[in-house]
C-alpha cells in the first residue's frame, strides 16, 4: 500500500458565509498525495489555488472536511498543534523566493533548522548540502540581493527542504523567471525533491512543466478532477 502524506477529505471553504457576498470556493476538494509523488495543481486564476494550498499547508482551517498529514487529522485541533506539524512536515515555496535579506543564502537554509533545534554547525552543513544538489553551494555565503533570480528560488528550494518535510507546497514556483530560466530551476526543483521521497503539490500555469509531474489535478467549480 502507497504511503500517504498528505490527505484532503471533502474539503470545503467559504469566504463571507451567510453575508450576501458568500463565496464558496471549495466544495468537496478530495486529494491524496503518496510520498515521492509530484502533483501539479492547474486552476484557472481566482478558482480558489491559493485558498487550497492555504488549507493544506495548515495555514487555514475548512468550513468542512478533514486535512490530515502523515496520517494525523489536523484540520480541527488548535493553532499550535497545527503550527509545530506545518513547521516539521511542510515546506512552501512561492513565485517569490521571500528569503530573508539581511542574511546569506545558507543562514536563510540554517535558520528554520535551528528554529526547529538543530545545532548551527549541522544545519550549516545540511545547508552545503543542498546548496550543492541545487547547484548554488559556491554562492552559499552571498545575500540573496547579490544572486541571480533563478539562484535566489533555487536557494528558496533549499530552506523549504531544509527541515526535512513530508510535503513541499509550491505556488508558481518558477512564474517569476524567464522561460529558459524556469526550466532549467523546475529541473532543479524536480531532481531535489526526487532525491528525497517527499510528496509535493506544485501550483503552475505552465502546461509542460505540469506535464512533467507524476499526475495533473484541476481545480474547477470548486473540486478537483484528475488530469
Ligand atoms: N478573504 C477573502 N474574502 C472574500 N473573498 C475571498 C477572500 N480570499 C479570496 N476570496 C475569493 O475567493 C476566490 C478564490 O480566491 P484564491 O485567492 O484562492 O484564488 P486563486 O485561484 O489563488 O487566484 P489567483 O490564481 O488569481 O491568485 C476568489 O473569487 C477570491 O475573490
Amino acid at each position: 500500500m502507497s504511503d500517504v502524506t498528505l490527505r484532503l477529505n471533502g474539503v470545503e471553504k467559504f469566504y463571507n458565509k451567510g453575508l450576501a457576498n458568500e463565496v464558496h470556493v471549495l466544495r468537496g476538494v478530495d486529494l491524496a498525495l503518496n510520498a515521492g509523488e509530484m502533483v501539479a495543481l492547474v486552476a484557472p486564476s481566482g478558482a480558489g489555488k491559493s485558498t487550497l494550498l492555504h488549507i493544506a499547508g495548515l495555514l487555514d482551517t475548512p468550513d468542512a472536511g478533514e486535512v490530515s498529514v502523515g496520517g494525523d487529522v489536523l484540520s480541527g485541533r488548535t493553532d499550535r498543534r497545527r503550527t509545530n506539524a506545518r513547521r516539521r512536515d511542510i515546506g512552501f515555496v512561492y513565485q517569490f523566493h521571500h528569503l530573508l535579506p539581511e542574511f546569506s543564502a545558507l543562514e536563510n537554509i540554517a535558520l528554520p533548522q535551528m528554529a526547529n533545534g538543530v545545532a548551527k554547525a549541522a544545519a550549516e552543513i545540511r545547508g552545503l548540502e543542498l546548496l550543492g544538489k541545487v547547484g548554488v553551494d559556491h554562492r552559499a555565503g552571498h545575500r540573496p540581493a547579490a544572486l541571480s533570480g533563478g539562484e535566489q528560488q533555487r536557494v528558496a528550494f533549499c530552506r523549504a527542504l531544509a527541515n526535512a518535510p513530508r510535503v513541499m507546497l509550491a505556488d508558481e514556483p518558477t512564474g517569476n523567471l524567464d522561460p529558459g530560466t524556469s526550466d532549467q530551476v523546475f529541473e532543479a526543483l524536480m531532481e531535489l525533491v526526487r532525491g528525497t521521497g517527499l510528496s509535493a503539490l506544485v501550483a503552475t500555469h505552465n502546461l509542460d512543466l505540469a506535464a512533467r509531474m507524476d499526475r495533473v489535478v484541476r481545480l474547477e467549480d470548486g473540486v478537483l478532477v484528475q488530469g
